[in-house]
């Protein structure tokens, strides 16, 4: 199974395998510190809401390291964990990991008894996202139709999580029982997760993979090839709205358009439950550089402005059914809400 995160506990390090170089090369960056652990999700080496929670995780594992024998090891602390917070805005994964974290260390009297603590948390984090991608699947590949025809965006794989997959999760195990005929994925401009990274994941499944440019989606719904739309999620609010990759609302527009059911997978731990609306959630905007880039334009046009949000909000009118794994809701017909209301317990 494809691991994206390796911790090494004689070091102690967090090894990272570098997204931006997939699938081409296989890089690992080494993280020492928490600081290299808040560039690598900053600059996107590691990527995916849940797998930025269990990088988080590890980082504040390492940031204990770093403090350690300092008499103001809890002061330090706080600089270090406020830095790894700061790294993405969007993906509560990232924040819900490093609070859950401070709650079980809060009463550590020294460093060497939190690190403990927190070194236990991060694995369990990590092996408990594995084990929610696999009940999501379970729960999610039950609500697709026989042969199912699915179009997903972006990368919710392996590589963005702690193994399986969410929205992948549910199209793996959707594929093992039978159920998947084929994927449509996005190539998901700019940064070009699904041409990367998803159409990789699947065809080195040997999960049929047809790789779509992001502006013929809608089209392919209108042909009749798309029989259902399942995508991840960064944020998800108590009453539904979804944040997702950018390019999702666009999604979910068009699957209504069609009577199309759009599905969202996600662990409890992308559930924001001090939020009620989407409008709340913060949306991350990302370098010119990247949309140039995607056009092989290092330098872009002179005198061309450009926007770059990483994110959008799907509002919860939109969507089908939330999976996580602890059940299904379904916002539009308000049934099974309650699961989005309850706080994810690591
Ligand atoms: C299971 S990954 C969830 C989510 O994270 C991705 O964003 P990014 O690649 O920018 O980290 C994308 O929105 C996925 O749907």
């Amino acid at each position: 199974m494809l691991v994206p995160l390796q911790w090494e506990e004689d070091k102690p390090c967090l090894r990272v395998l570098d997204q931006r170089l997939l699938p081409g090369e296989n890089r690992w960056l080494v993280c020492e510190n928490s600081r290299q652990v808040a560039d690598a999700i900053h600059v996107m080496a590691v990527r995916g809401a849940p797998a930025i929670g269990i990088a988080a995780a590890w980082g504040v594992v390492l940031a204990l390291h770093e403090v350690a024998g300092r008499e103001d090891w809890s002061a330090a602390l706080q600089e270090r964990l406020s830095q790894l917070a700061g790294a993405r805005p969007t993906a509560v994964n990232l924040h819900w990991a490093i609070t859950a974290t401070q709650r079980q260390i809060a009463g550590c009297e020294t460093a060497a008894a939190a690190l403990a603590v927190a070194g236990r948390l991060a694995a369990h984090i990590q092996a408990a996202d594995l084990a929610a991608n696999q009940r999501i699947g379970e729960l999610g590949a039950a609500l697709l139709p026989e042969r199912a025809r699915v179009l997903t965006h972006c990368n919710t794989g392996a590589l963005a999580t702690g193994g399986h997959g969410t929205a992948l999760g549910v199209v793996r195990t959707a594929w093992s029982s039978g159920r998947l005929q084929s994927v449509m994925a996005t190539e998901t401009r700019p940064w070009l997760q699904g041409l990367r990274l998803t159409s990789w994941e699947l065809a080195e499944d040997g999960i049929p993979v047809t790789l779509i440019v992001d502006s013929a989606a809608a089209a392919m719904m209108q042909a009749g090839e798309v029989d259902a739309v399942i995508i991840g999620a960064d944020r998800i609010t108590r009453r539904g709205d979804v944040a997702n990759k950018i390019g999702s609302y666009a999604l979910a527009l068009a699957a209504r358009a069609h009577k199309i059911p759009f599905y969202v997978a996600a662990p409890a731990s992308t559930v924001d439950v001090s939020l009620e609306s989407g409008e709340d959630i913060e949306i991350e905007d990302r370098e010119a550089g990247e949309i140039w880039r995607a056009a092989g334009l290092e330098h872009g046009i002179a005198g061309v402005r450009t926007r770059n949000p990483a994110f959008d909000v799907t509002p919860a009118s939109l969507v089908t059914a939330i999976i996580t794994e602890n059940g299904v809701s379904w916002p539009a017909s308000g049934e099974g809400m309650e699961l989005l209301a309850e706080p994810a317990r690591p």
